[in-house]
């Protein structure tokens, strides 16, 4: 066994039981002056060569540590772990998609605790899998994609979410039972009884005694939570707009005082009507037809007016606040920045609505930000159709995308073919330069994209990718750099991950190289088919880590090797993305270099393709 794979293995042992190696006797091996084949280590079985170890099984030995996958995988032969009846904690380390050549994972009954890596889908070669009797809990990755998987335990955990579609026709043994699981069980073919999935409250259908809600039931149930939602909205206003019409009759006087010395928006002169509206909320409204920006002031007991600005789309064209508070909405998702709702008006347009919370910045400058963002177009960067902005409440609207997200391209393919690599080239390239292209404009008026990820790159009607919520956060940070410096400890230390990312980068420029360190985690995904955890932090370390141990070729996603894509354009793509998620933030290229190089390394594709046409 070569040395690496030894001081790796003895590492594992120490994280699994950090003293073991000292205090077991000389019956256990496990340490570096013998040979882990032929030192007769405790639980290691090695091929017939005796140069690859095959199997560590280490079972009921009151292990106490955690599992180090990093340590572990890199005994690349390894086929068998079973570290079953211990007492393990922590997790299962993403970089268990590393063991490539695992066949049987036994990881049952443990302390073992959090979500199971996505890294576990990528096991290619697994046969079983045992994480039974433990305290995992969120998603299941999607194992139901190893075809060759013939056991899956994963019982006595409170693991949630629904269950992939496993093709239960292969499995020998199969159980979920008492999780936290909801939604339909996939079609079992009678193979498999209640008791592989009892204990579930939230599953249901066969085998189970309780039948799935019917779609109409299922729809009417979300109807009214967004209906309640959206009631909930009529609610506020209304009763902002009832303490207006008290404040407004107790103190006339004073009020009329008052809006004199208020300064007032510069209204142009051709233009104003008004209208007053039945509504569930009353509304006055005014039109501008300059600059082609409607204003719908809505009245609220806020220092001065907050107004739906309804920018230059030509989708806004009559697009009224109204329209948008009385049409029907549905929630598509509770992001860190805000609550997303699509609101379908009845002309037939699809709008998303985006409720912003928790961002300190002033009306004045949120409007400012929306106009800068909505005047600089790039056909890869979805303009903001309208904004709404109170000292309470900010509101945003988009077209609705009906064609999906790059997340959902990439790692929700529900039975689609997998994205191939000229197309992961052609996404790249498209993204690339439309943030090169809004850097450029909007550099000046320090307004970076700010949240740049694949949830927020979508796909237009033309099934172009774009990016999506320019300019949405942090502007606040970028109008008081300082303001990071002044922080007690006990603020600092309850910065979100996304914020000490920033804080780390706090310039009038650092915002910019957070977009490209975002980008960067953006190509990795590209690049590896992997999920992106922790602001992609998670990802960044472990391609980092493989590429040190010059495995590179093991970072790219298994279905673009299998597809015969260039690995050396593959490597070049890589690189770019190491540079753009450089820790120094100053040894980042700017976005304009990053789409110089990623086009270049397109051409090169294009090129090569077109010449391995051959013609008759
Ligand atoms: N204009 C749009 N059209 C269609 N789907 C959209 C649109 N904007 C966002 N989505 C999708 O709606 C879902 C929820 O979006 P949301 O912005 O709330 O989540 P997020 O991007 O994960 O969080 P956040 O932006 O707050 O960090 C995501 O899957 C996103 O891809």
């Amino acid at each position: 066994v070569d040395d690496n794979a030894k001081s790796s293995m003895l590492l594992f042992m120490q994280r699994l039981s950090p003293g073991i190696v000292r205090h077991a006797g000389d019956n256990w091996g496990w340490n570096s002056s013998s040979d882990p084949c032929t030192g007769n280590w405790k639980g290691v079985s090695c091929d017939s060569t005796l140069q690859f170890v095959q199997k560590i099984v280490l079972e009921g030995l009151n292990f106490s540590g955690s599992l180090d996958a990093d340590s572990l995988c890199i005994v690349r032969s390894l086929g068998v772990l079973s570290l079953k009846g211990n007492n393990l904690t922590g997790g299962v380390p993403g970089t268990i998609s590393n063991c490539k050549h695992l066949t049987h994972l036994y990881l049952s009954s443990n302390n073992l605790s959090g979500q199971l890596p996505d890294g576990l889908s990528e096991l290619g070669n697994l046969k079983r899998l045992d994480v039974s009797n433990n305290d995992f809990s969120g998603i299941l990755p999607n194992v139901a994609r190893i075809s060759g998987l013939v056991t899956f335990l994963a019982q006595n955990n409170r693991l949630s979410g629904a269950l992939p579609a496993f093709d239960f026709a292969n499995f020998q043994q199969f159980n979920v039972s008492n999780n936290n699981f909801t939604g339909p069980v996939p079609d079992g073919k009678g193979l498999f009884g209640a008791d592989s999935f009892g204990g579930n409250p939230g599953l249901c259908g066969n085998p189970l005694p309780n039948p799935c809600p019917s779609p109409s039931q299922h729809k009417s149930k979300k109807w009214s939570v967004s209906r309640f939602d959206a009631y909930f909205g009529y609610m506020i206003i209304g009763l902002l707009v009832t303490a207006f019409a008290v404040y407004k009759i107790s103190s006339k006087l004073r009020q009329k005082k008052e809006r004199n010395s208020t300064p007032k928006r510069k209204v142009r002169n051709q233009d104003i009507t008004t209208t007053s509206s039945s509504g569930p909320n009353a509304y006055s409204s005014t039109h501008k037809n300059s600059e082609n920006i409607s204003e719908f002031s809505i009245t609220s007991a806020e220092s001065g007016a907050s107004s739906l600005v309804v920018l230059t789309s030509p989708a806004a064209k009559d697009l009224k606040f109204e329209d948008l508070l009385r049409a029907p909405a549905e929630l598509l998702g509770r992001g860190k920045h805000g609550t997303l709702y699509k609101v379908i008006l009845n002309s037939g347009l699809i709008f998303v609505v985006k409720r912003i919370k928790d961002w300190r910045i002033s009306p004045e400058e949120f409007d400012h930000r929306m106009k800068k963002v909505d005047q600089a177009k790039h056909p890869n960067v979805l303009p903001p159709i309208a904004f709404y902005c109170s000292k309470q409440e900010k509101l945003l609207v988009y077209l609705y995308q009906r064609n999906g997200s790059l997340f959902s391209l990439l790692h929700a393919r529900r039975g689609r073919e997998a994205v191939d690599w000229a197309s992961r080239l052609t996404i790249a390239a498209a993204i690339s330069d439309g943030l090169a292209f809004m850097h450029s404009k909007l550099r000046e008026d320090g307004i970076p994209h700010g949240n740049i990820k694949s949830t927020n790159i979508l796909f237009d009607e033309k099934a172009e990718p774009c990016v999506s919520e320019y300019g949405l956060m942090l502007a606040h940070r970028h109008e008081h750099p300082n303001r990071s410096t002044n922080k007690t400890p006990e603020q600092s230390e309850s910065l979100s991950d996304a914020e000490v990312v920033y804080e780390a980068t706090a310039s009038r420029d650092g915002g910019f190289k957070d977009d490209v360190y975002r980008f960067g985690v953006v190509l990795l995904e590209l690049l590896t088919g992997k999920m992106v955890q922790n602001n992609g932090t998670d990802l960044a370390k472990w391609v980092n880590s493989v590429v040190r141990e010059e495995w590179t070729g093991e970072v790219f996603d298994g279905v673009l090797v299998s597809e015969g894509a260039s690995e050396e354009r593959m490597v070049n793509v890589l690189q770019v993305a190491l540079r753009c998620i450089s820790d120094v933030p100053g040894e980042r290229p700017n976005m304009r270099v990053v789409t110089e190089m990623i086009n270049s390394i397109k051409q090169e594709e294009e090129r090569s393709t077109s010449s391995e046409i051959i013609f008759p």
